[in-house]
């Protein structure tokens, strides 16, 4: 079939080109397990704005900057909508979260919330001497499995200290006490599952996948976990009045102070919130630092630039400090182009539009779900050039572009109204642990593997990490003991 759109008067507009695809399942069968590829490769033939048809959910993919800037930029508003996912439905407490919360008022006001109290820069400051804890426990921990030159597993390590970082910011403590740590993975692998009830609705009824029971027993689960410790909050915040140490103890003073007009805050709000805090911030920020990681290992040309710049700007006698990172001119290059190479959220979340539209001659329909591919952005050829596959931070020298959503050719963190809020904590976590991971470390591929040879394999879920663990043989590098 072609798509087809809602009403009559819509028969004689004109939709973006589109392949030709099945009865029921529309182009679903053409989608494998990296369905960014499969769509960056079909919209070499179909264009930059293609019209699919995921099972009965209509369906536009974004694949060039230009398009991108046409609907996260000129038409903004009209896909700053989400589509309702089963798993939003089952964690987000009625849609009181903020990511798949629909487009307007209430998310406009929970957005300006979490922007300002939870995001602002003197937040990020405040848990400042916390990561620098987390980081010399982390420093410590690789150096204790390297000691007899095993190979130690990189990506495992990441992933601890950033879940360290996030729980403690976010709950105040990092030890699982509540057991909630292994109920949140199994949310985040559920909302990386692709599940078929989201696609044709109708099956949902049948649960063939039996996510449907898998979410409803964790979403049980978590409340009860997050109950528990937030009513240890109450309790803690009655004994240390006024003081604020963790998102929860903010949240909670909030709902007690701040109830305005506009956004009524109860226990409900806090949980979806704390839900996403946790499921958009740990994942990504420890998905981006695996990639950088892996191409320094896969490029030691690149790894002794970067440790370069560490020993003049910080010197082996010390670890690296939250103010070293904005004179690491190298590094961020370096950043910037492993978020150009490996989007960490290459479809970024999916938009839906709330009204029909015209953009660039075609007829956008209302309730149209929006796909953006970052990662194909990332590779076209217009902007890239021809070397847009190579791994060359040199790129950036003399480019003022940055990852912000400002520049639609580099859009990690999505651009326009839904962009990511958190990315300033996003980027200050992972430029501080790599920084302070290769300035502390050599790493080497482990077993006489040749950089070159390094596994790259993608897997592709909520965000998109490495297939299987990075592993290298660390060696200490500092002059002195952390
Ligand atoms: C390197 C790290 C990160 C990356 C690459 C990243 C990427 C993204 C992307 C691609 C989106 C979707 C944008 C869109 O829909 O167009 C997003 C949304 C979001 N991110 Fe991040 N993110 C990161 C870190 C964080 C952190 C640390 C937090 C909070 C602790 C966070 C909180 C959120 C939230 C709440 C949304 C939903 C915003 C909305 O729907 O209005 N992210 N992020």
């Amino acid at each position: 079939f072609k798509p087809k759109s809602g009403g009559n008067d819509h028969h004689h507009k004109k939709l973006p080109p589109s392949p030709w695809g099945l009865p029921l399942l529309g182009h679903l069968h053409m989608l494998g397990d990296l369905p960014h590829r499969d769509l960056h490769r079909l919209a070499k033939n179909y264009g930059p704005i293609m019209s699919i048809r995921l099972g009965l959910v209509p369906t536009i993919v974004v694949s060039s900057p230009k398009a991108a800037e046409l609907f996260l930029k000129t038409h903004d508003a009209v896909f700053a909508s989400r589509p309702k996912l089963q798993i939003a439905e089952c964690v987000s407490y009625g849609q009181k979260n903020l990511v798949y919360a629909p487009y307007g008022p209430y998310w406009r006001n929970i957005r300006k919330l979490c922007t300002l109290e939870l995001f602002s820069n003197s937040k990020i400051e405040m848990f400042r001497p916390m990561r620098r804890e987390e980081l010399v426990l982390f420093v410590e921990t690789v150096k204790n499995a390297s000691v007899d030159g095993s190979k130690v597993n990189i990506s495992a390590m990441i992933e601890s200290v950033f879940e360290d970082m996030t729980y403690r910011m976010v709950f105040g403590f990092k030890d699982d006490t509540f057991n909630i740590k292994s109920t949140i993975k199994e949310l985040m692998e559920l909302a990386g599952t692709f599940n078929m009830a989201d696609y044709i609705p109708w099956l949902g009824a049948f649960d063939i996948q039996g996510l449907g029971r898998r979410m409803k027993s964790v979403a049980t689960l978590l409340d009860g976990f997050l109950e528990k410790i937030i009513d240890e909050h109450v309790v803690n915040a009655k004994e240390h009045k006024g003081q604020h140490k963790d998102f929860i103890d903010v949240m909670l003073s909030l709902m007690e102070s701040n109830n305005t007009r506009e956004l009524h805050l109860d226990r409900d709000h806090i949980k979806a919130i704390l839900v996403d805090m946790l499921a958009a911030g740990m994942n990504t920020s420890s998905t981006a630092t695996e990639w950088v990681i892996t191409e320094l290992v896969k490029n030691p040309r690149v790894m002794k630039l970067v440790q370069a710049e560490l020993v003049n700007t910080v010197g082996l006698e010390r670890m690296v400090e939250e103010t070293d990172l904005i004179k690491l001119d190298y590094l961020n290059m370096v950043i910037k182009e492993t978020l150009r190479v490996h989007s960490v959220a290459p479809l970024l979340a999916p938009h839906e539009s709330t009204e029909d539209v015209m953009v660039d001659g075609y007829f956008i329909p209302k309730k149209t779900r929006v796909i953006v591919n970052a990662w194909a952005i990332g590779r076209d050829p217009e902007v890239w050039s021809d070397n847009a596959e190579e791994f060359y931070p040199e790129r950036f020298i003399g480019s003022n572009m940055d990852v912000l959503g400002n520049d639609l050719q580099l859009i990690p963190f999505g651009s326009g109204r839904r962009k990511c809020p958190g990315m300033q904590l996003g980027l200050t976590v992972v430029h501080l642990v790599v920084a302070q991971l290769v300035h502390c470390f050599n790493l080497k591929p482990p077993d006489g593997i040749s950089p070159d040879n390094l596994d790259m394999t993608e897997k592709f879920g909520l965000t998109m990490p490495r297939a299987n663990s990075l592993l290298a043989n660390p060696s200490y590098r500092l002059r002195i003991e952390v």
